[in-house]
């Protein structure tokens, strides 16, 4: 395995979660949504919790509409009979939707967080990292390096996968976590708050990472990609902006890179390859 090494001025290595340290089928995390979705919310729909997931879905769904973006008409099905089970049913539609076209709204990745939070606490599921991924981290913290996440998955959901992992809880490797709530990882000015926050220059942050270009579902045209999502460029661009340094990460199942990326980009298979030169 080639080695590959980071900048000497590397202070800070930022990690995405998905297809990075972790499985990007998520075979476990994201059908659990899809089986307890309904039941989640009939039973939770008198909770503020519920209240404010579904008040941002329906601010999103807003959104969505006033950005003409495609999303669901909603066909209610005719064994419904209250308005709280049609509005449960519309909620379920929209999320369904979201799911499918693997968006990264805040509303959605808050209501996964919370559905989350039970079935973690209860050993039900537990969070998938890459073996390579815990020896690398704590080699890395040895040398000095700080080591930050930043996921479109909420907060509360990173510290639930890291926290109850297949590791143990592993929280006590990371200096922070970041999600969408600075801006999405799609836009450049997101790295840039970042690395204002965690009070360090761009060129001092290496971004691991595996999406450099919108994820566009089997079978959907660009056209359609465009319209759902409303972007096209993609997080290793936008980090690459903002002046970090871009480490692609290349997992079994993650996207294929163009030939033009995989040129572009320094590619990695582990963690392990990392070299931090010029480093004590
Ligand atoms: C934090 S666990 C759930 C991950 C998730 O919902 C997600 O969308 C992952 O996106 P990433 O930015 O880590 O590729
Ligand atoms: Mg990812």
């Amino acid at each position: 395995m080639a080695s590959v090494s980071i900048p000497a001025c590397t202070t800070a290595l930022l990690l995405d979660i998905e297809g990075t340290t972790t499985p990007i089928t998520f075979d476990i995390l994201f059908p659990y949504i899809r089986d307890h979705l309904e039941d989640h919310l009939s039973a939770h729909w008198e909770e503020d919790e519920c209240k404010q997931d579904v008040h941002l879905l329906k601010k999103q769904m807003e959104e969505d509409m006033r950005q003409n973006r495609a999303c669901p008409v909603h066909t209610v099905d005719q064994t419904v009979h209250t308005d709280e089970e049609k509005a449960i049913r519309e909620v379920v539609e929209n999320v369904m939707w979201q799911m499918a076209a693997d968006r990264k709204s805040t509303a959605l990745k808050q209501l996964q967080g919370h559905m989350w939070r039970a079935a973690y606490t209860s050993g039900r599921i537990k969070g998938e990292i890459y073996p390579d991924v815990v020896p690398s981290i704590k080699m890395w913290r040895e040398r000095g390096l700080k080591v930050y996440i930043y996921s479109s998955g909420s907060v509360e959901a990173q510290k639930l996968l890291f926290g109850h992992s297949v590791e143990g809880d592993v929280l006590d490797l990371f200096d922070g976590h970041f999600d969408t709530t600075i801006g999405a990882k799609v836009d450049s000015k997101s790295y840039e708050r970042i690395a204002e926050r965690i009070d360090s220059q761009p060129e001092e942050i290496t971004f691991l990472t595996d999406v450099s270009r919108a994820n566009r579902p089997h079978g959907e045209s660009l056209c359609q990609t465009v319209l759902t999502r409303g972007f096209v460029v993609a997080e290793a661009k936008a980090a690459e902006e903002a002046g970090l340094n871009v480490l692609l990460v290349v997992r079994p199942g993650n996207m294929e890179l163009t030939d033009e990326e995989s040129a572009h980009y320094n590619l990695i298979t582990s963690f392990s390859q990392l070299q931090l030169t010029g480093r004590a």
